[in-house]
């Protein structure tokens, strides 16, 4: 579904991603875990068209989109759950929706698509006409998901979606992703919460020093005494990865 090969770039002159190469398969959700800093963040920036990348490549289902803008990207099925709050607060449910639906090029079938999300989501059907604001901060998230889906994107890219949440919010979240994937989404995450959200993926990515450090699925991650390390302000030893 999506493979980064070789990717270099960064802020101006620094240099943040160091040859980040990874691959993704469809509808599966995996979740990009590091140390602060490591170029998580910057990672989801290079692929949607925010960041300037120096060299390497991009492909999303075979097709070079390395340097597209973030509207191509949408266009070619791409969305970005950003991380923190993204809603417009004094909004309504509905209006929050309406704005997200915007760049959809059929706005005719914007009030239809509108309706099957909120079929999806029977919450944001039941509070459509409250002030986002009002909303708990799960509530919030899967509204930002649901936001995302109006523009039925194959590959969506989730920034740290449970910051800020309390674990049974979490876990709202992480199975609203979880149907998701089930419904064919392909899912990339970066989770702070790495042993939350590496239960409920496919696959783990660890990257430090914008290198893809470690890949393999979610469960064998978990088990791996390397990631229990790094989850305690460690890093990977080299001769540990050879
Ligand atoms: N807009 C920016 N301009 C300059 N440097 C930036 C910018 N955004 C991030 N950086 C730097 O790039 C590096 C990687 O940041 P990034 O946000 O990708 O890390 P991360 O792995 O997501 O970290 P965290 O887990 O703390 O969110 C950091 O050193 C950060 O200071």
């Amino acid at each position: 579904m999506l493979e980064l090969k070789d990717i270099y770039g960064g802020y101006g002159k620094i240099t943040i991603l160091n040859g980040t190469s990874f691959k993704i398969p469809r509808a599966s959700i995996t979740t990009v875990i590091g140390p602060n800093g490591a170029g998580k963040s910057t990672v989801f920036k290079a692929i949607f068209g925010l960041l300037n990348i120096h060299s390497g490549q991009i492909l999303l289902e075979g097709t070079d989109v390395t340097g597209r803008t973030p509207k191509q990207m949408i266009d070619a099925g791409v969305t970005y759950v950003p991380q923190g709050r993204n809603v417009v607060p004094q909004l309504s449910v509905y209006h929050n929706l309406e704005l997200g639906g915007i760049t959809a090029r059929d706005q005719r079938k914007l009030r239809d698509r509108i309706e099957q999300v909120m079929d999806q989501f029977p919450m944001l059907r039941e509070f459509r006409n409250r002030k986002a604001v009002e909303l708990s901060g799960g509530q919030q998230k899967q509204l930002e998901v649901a936001r995302a889906l109006l523009l039925d994107p194959k590959l969506m890219l989730v920034d740290e979606p449970s910051i800020g949440l309390s674990p049974n919010l979490v876990k709202d979240v992480f199975r609203t992703l979880q149907d998701l994937r089930d419904q064919g989404v392909t899912i990339l995450m970066v989770e702070q919460n790495a042993k939350s959200a590496l239960a409920v993926s496919d696959y783990g990515l660890v990257l430090e020093l914008g290198q893809a450090r470690m890949h393999d699925e979610a469960a064998k991650l978990l088990a791996d005494p390397r990631v229990g390390h790094l989850f305690l302000g460690g890093h990977i030893d080299e001769e540990e990865t050879a």
